[in-house]
């Protein structure tokens, strides 16, 4: 047999985002249920054709296909799905639940993504039903959120949808065989979280025997189907993993592996690891695991290679997949490099033992480059996207097959645009890089320290007590991104698109005031995207058209691409500071995006360390910092939400990046005389974990996401926060309304662990997602609570 290629999955959304449409269009009503079933079906056959016929891939994969989420599907699979959803939807907790496949499925799925609430026909505020959203946190280190699956000790798993195998089948009925994709169960068990009210010593993975049953039933399926194997994704692997997680792992493949050889036709088990090195944990995969192939990422962990292929080699059978092609980032392989570990490996294996794949599934990449004509051709001949990347691995399939003359030209081209990237003038800067030799320890700091910060920012503010805020964006609406589209395609005058923009800063600046903010914001209302923008107008960054990648559920964004030294050539959002700080008396908080987000939003050049292009972003928002004060705006928030997930995967690496990614929010943030208040506001993950590193950012004020997550932010143990902070009281990833009980339990349980003079009073994240009326009624009542508390504690 010769060497395969494979892929480990591929960008969901469409080469034109038409599922996030499609996906949106049903929310709203406008599609139906059977509708966006078909629009599902006819993605995946366009994504398998293309892999398969066009590309000419060996495995390609099935179930890499969500709705929303495949952790959410795989929780759907097992039937883990949390009794409130099941006692609204399904009315029984016991009975096999509808098919995935199913249009009926959806608003169960989707009521755990977002939440759900029906309001009564009478127009009362109460509603009859209300469900939050399950939790959301960040796949690994991606930017990528998955919804975090609930289990309770009592936890029964069934097999409840049937959606692999439905995959797998339409791909065959279209001739193309394909290769399932699942979440291996002990990931799946670790990813999760416990539900309330569990007893503090249970843990999900005690939980591994029961769910156990249930990929053997899939196996089973798959087998009887055709299926020759699956691949079994256990990312956990790269991680520090706890003595009873390291010893699930032979439980849980002893356990698969007799599944797979149990059926008629066996099955084949690839295990399937990827964004680290599992050298740590490799006692616990070679040579004992009963496993047929195993994936390794060998662009984030190189140095794994040769230890893992000498254990490979070891083993009878075991095919060894190399992660030779990056699927996190865009940059054009360099094939004759990557050509020599397949010779190694296919040296050492022997050809029929070897795939060659991604580092990781190809989620995190954009779809393709086709759509980028605009693009500059220099810096796009430096790029692949997912369709190139594939045509990548199987060039250098075809080189391994056939002997590297085979691709000659496709080489040829390939190391001319690696070298003229390595040379080009274009990713070299010697002003930015003059400066940065410049940064001293004094840049890192303020002037005072916060007590005194404090006592002088209380005098210029006089804010009350529960101060009111928002994040920064309100309603992205239809109208705002087609004035935009229309002025990027030059229908519209910049004069025109600046009259809009000022209309929609003075509806938001009216809201605010109508509901009482203290601390108003302009809307944000000129940005796609909080990277985006600031990317936009710095030197060193390119733009994508159509260069799209999931973040969360329909949500994507397009991250720009930092190919060279980057500089900020001149202010880049004091204009819309000052117009709609002029329109108020109140304190207008000006937005930014901090460096280290920047850097973990974009896609980055991959020739130096972060470090130094970070310190590179750092600089051209200090810039901004200074002069949106000499503008006269005294509060400025910085965002960094992106700090947490650029943590090393383990904990022995997270000192450096803590180090390195403070002192750049620092070297931002720190020009400022005192009496700017420095904001700065983080989503989406637990922090108590990293709350010394957050402490040293020593902003002024942070607000931070924690309704989601219930409150999991205040429950560290040695919690101390020295500055003030607003946890966010309401989450606005979901249209519900939050209703005043809700935002005083929270705040009362802020209370219990913070100052009561520290806390401000905020939603949990920017309201760009949301419709107006939804804002409006939620800011009122956010504001209510706030203002009851005043009274209440003052
Ligand atoms: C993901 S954090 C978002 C912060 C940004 N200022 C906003 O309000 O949208
Ligand atoms: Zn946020």
């Amino acid at each position: 047999m010769p060497v395969l290629s494979a892929n480990l999955g591929f960008p969901r959304m469409g080469a034109n985002r038409e599922l996030k449409r499609q996906v949106e269009a049903y929310w709203s009503g406008k599609i139906d249920a059977s509708a966006l079933l078909k629009v599902a079906h006819d993605l995946r056959k366009n994504h398998w054709e293309l892999q398969k016929n066009v590309l000419g891939l060996d495995v390609v994969p099935s179930n890499d296909f969500s709705f929303y989420d495949h952790v959410l599907d795989h929780a759907f699979t097992v039937g883990a799905i949390p009794m409130r959803y099941r006692e609204v939807f399904i009315k029984t907790n016991d009975d096999l639940l509808p098919c995935a496949l199913e249009g009926d499925f959806l608003s169960t799925y989707f009521a755990m993504a977002r939440g759900f609430q029906q309001l009564p026909s009478d127009g009362s505020e109460c509603p009859i039903v209300d469900l939050e959203a399950m939790e959301m946190k960040k796949w690994f280190d991606t930017n990528y959120h998955y919804i975090v699956p609930e289990f309770h000790p009592n936890q029964q798993f069934k097999l409840t949808s049937n959606k692999f195998l439905e995959e797998y089948k339409q791909a065959k009925s279209l001739g193309i065989e394909t290769r399932p994709v699942l979440i291996g169960p002990v990931s799946f068990l670790l990813l999760g979280k416990t539900s309330p009210n569990s007893p503090a010593d249970f843990e999900p993975i005690q939980l591994l025997e029961g769910l156990l049953p249930v990929y053997e039933e899939i196996i089973k399926h798959l087998a009887e189907a055709g299926a020759c194997s699956i691949q079994i994704d256990e990312p956990c692997l790269v991680q520090d993993l706890s003595p009873k997680a390291a010893q699930s792992y032979h439980v849980a493949y002893s356990c698969l592996s007799a599944a797979a050889k149990k059926c008629a036709k066996p099955i084949k088990i690839h295990l399937t690891t990827y964004f680290g090195d599992i050298i740590p944990n490799l006692s616990l995969v070679l040579p004992n695991l009963p496993i047929d192939g195993l994936h390794i990422d060998l662009i984030r962990a190189p140095q794994q290679f040769e230890t893992i292929l000498n254990a490979a080699a070891k083993h009878p059978t075991l095919q060894l997949s190399i992660g030779v092609i990056n699927g996190r980032n865009i940059w054009k392989a360099d094939l004759s490099a990557a050509f020599e570990t397949v010779k190694k490996a296919v040296a050492v294996l022997g050809a029929d033992r070897v795939i060659i794949a991604p580092s990781c599934s190809l989620l995190h990449t954009p779809h393709s480059l086709d759509a980028e004509a605009g693009l500059n051709p220099e810096v796009k001949d430096w790029l692949a996207f997912s369709v190139e990347k594939i045509k990548e691995i199987v060039l250098l399939t075809k080189a391994a097959n056939n002997g590297i003359d085979c691709i000659k030209d496709e080489l040829e081209a390939n190391q001319r645009s690696i070298q003229i990237r390595r040379t080009s003038p274009k990713t070299h800067n010697p002003t930015v890089q003059e400066r940065l030799k410049c940064i001293t320890r004094d840049m890192m700091h303020r002037r005072s320290t916060f007590d005194k910060r404090w006592v002088k920012q209380q005098e210029i503010f006089n804010l009350p007590r529960f101060p009111t805020t928002t994040i920064g964006s309100f309603p992205q609406t239809a109208e705002v991104r087609k004035a935009r589209a229309s002025f990027k395609r030059g229908e519209i005058s910049q004069e025109k698109y600046n009259e809009f923009i000022n209309d929609e800063i003075k509806k938001c600046i009216q809201l605010q005031e109508k509901n009482d903010i203290d601390v108003l914001v302009h809307g944000e209302f000129e940005r796609t995207d909080m990277v985006e923008f600031f990317g936009e107008h710095l030197e060193g960054y390119i733009f994508t058209k159509n260069g799209w990648v999931q973040s969360y559920g329909s949500r994507c964004v397009k991250p720009p691409i930092i190919y060279g030294d980057v500089y900020r050539p001149k202010p880049m959002t004091v204009e819309v500071a000052k117009y709609a700080k002029s329109l108020t008396k109140k304190p207008l908080k000006g937005m930014l995006t901090g460096p280290v987000t920047m850097l973990q939003w974009s896609f980055v050049r991959d020739d130096q360390h972060h470090k130094l292009t970070t310190q590179q972003l750092a600089l051209a928002i200090r810039d901004e910092v200074s002069d949106l004060e000499t503008a006269g705006i005294n509060v400025i928030q910085i965002d960094e939400p992106a700090l947490r997930e650029g943590l090393p995967l383990r904990h022995s690496e997270w000192k450096e990046y803590l180090n390195w990614s403070v002192d750049c929010f620092l070297l931002a943030s720190c020009s400022v005389a005192d009496t700017t208040q420095i904001h700065t506001h983080m989503c989406y993950s637990d922090f108590y974990d990293i709350i010394d590193a957050i402490t040293r950012m020593d902003a002024d004020v942070i607000t931070i996401e924690n309704s989601r997550s219930n409150l999991k932010f205040l429950r560290g143990e040695s919690f101390t926060y020295p500055n003030e902070i607003g946890p966010g009281i309401y989450d606005i990833h979901s249209p519900r309304i939050p209703l005043h009980e809700e935002m005083e339990h929270r705040l009362e349980e802020m209370l219990k662990r913070l100052k009561r003079n520290s806390i401000w009073v905020n939603p949990d994240c920017g309201l760009k997602t949301r419709k107006w009326n939804e804002v409006d009624l939620a800011l009122k009542n956010m504001t209510d609570v706030a203002k009851k508390f005043r009274s209440k504690n003052c």
